[in-house]
């Protein structure tokens, strides 16, 4: 019989919690942020769009709520499949954020009061397409009266290496033909500390503001330290990488095994895998062995530079946002 027809791919992934990566600069960013609130003229939350549910920082919810915020689904460059267009791909974010909205206001109301969110706007941006777009909803929201400040303070938040630094510099780009303001780096981290205020505008007191990525103070979902190591999110070797294979080959095949094709036969073993992939690119040693670690990181790797396909490690049906806003809700009570 056809293999692919055959093949049934697993359906949960048994992974123990583990605890977060929140290092002493996170903490105090986290807390920076809660005394700053009241400058925060307008937040820009970036996301990874292969992670959209599991990026969405639900720890700064409660400290910056009732502030003007625009959503920045980034990296949607390693996210769409290639029969989808960035349009169709725009719609569907604003769409999830509209049920994810509507189910957290009915958790509200239902559960009481935890948070309290203005409705959020959805933007995707990587292309200078949107980037430009982004400008110009920014610069209405700053001149068409949102604020009475004289000088408004754009902010940008979100998990590590989302791409917070790349937007900003590109915004500051394409409003005034500026260099870099922000340091950018494909690891998670770089920012450290707040950044000076950098202008944004030539002819209104506009300006922005880079701030350290956050993740949050502890996990929601058990998944979530797999998904956030996968795409760079999370500093390297908390977890081991052929574990990290081993989730992506779970993950990929909850899409379609034929996206690593090119690679080995479908399969749910990480050791198969391996090793049909370690012999496909020359990494076998005579006898037939390989380095597990040298074959994982390449897998890795491949998958972020978006060279694996394009695709999302959150399942994003109605049941898969209900109980993730759940954990994240029990999470929130559990601190307060
Ligand atoms: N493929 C792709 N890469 C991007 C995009 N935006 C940013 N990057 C890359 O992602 C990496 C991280 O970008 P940064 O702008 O430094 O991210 P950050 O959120 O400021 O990072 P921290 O300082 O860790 O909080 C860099 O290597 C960028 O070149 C995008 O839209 N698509």
């Amino acid at each position: 019989m056809n293999r692919t027809m055959a093949f049934v791919a697993r359906k949960i992934f048994p992974y123990e919690t583990p605890s977060t990566w929140f290092p002493g600069h996170m903490h105090k960013t986290l807390k920076k942020l809660q005394s700053l609130s009241s400058e925060v003229d307008i937040l820009i939350e970036v996301r990874d769009a292969r992670i959209p549910l599991t990026s969405r920082n639900f720890a700064v919810e409660s400290i910056l709520k009732k502030r003007n915020r625009i959503i920045v689904y980034n990296k949607c460059d390693l996210a769409i499949p290639c029969e989808t267009s960035l349009s169709t791909f725009r719609d569907e974010m604003v769409h999830l954020q509209q049920s994810f909205q509507s189910m957290q206001d009915w958790f509200q109301r239902s559960q009481g009061d935890i948070f309290k969110t203005v409705p959020s706007l959805t933007y995707v941006s990587s292309v200078p397409f949107y980037a430009k777009k982004l400008l110009k909803r920014i610069r209405n929201m700053a001149i068409n009266g949102i604020t009475k400040n004289q000088r408004v303070h754009v902010y940008f938040i979100g998990m590590p290496n989302t791409g917070k630094s790349s937007i900003l510099n590109s915004l500051r780009h394409i409003s005034l033909r500026r260099s870099k303001a922000a340091i950018t780096g494909n690891y998670p981290g770089v920012t450290k500390n707040f950044s000076e205020v950098v202008r944004l505008l030539e002819h209104a007191e506009v300006f922005m503001l880079d701030t350290p990525g956050i993740m949050t103070p502890s996990i929601a979902a058990p998944e979530d330290m797999l998904k956030l190591s996968l795409v760079g999110c999370v500093k390297e070797g908390l977890i081991d990488p052929v574990t990290l294979v081993d989730y992506l080959l779970f993950r990929i095949n909850l899409v379609s095994p034929s996206i690593y094709a090119k690679w080995s036969p479908p399969t749910n073993d990480v050791d198969e895998f391996l090793g049909n992939v370690a012999h496909k690119i020359g990494k076998l040693s005579k006898g037939g062995g390989y380095n597990d670690n040298t074959v994982s990181t390449y897998i890795i790797q491949q998958y972020r530079s978006g060279k694996l396909g394009k695709f999302m490690l959150d399942s994003m049906d109605k049941s898969s946002m209900s109980l993730r806003l759940q954990h994240e809700l029990t999470k929130s009570q559990k601190k307060s």
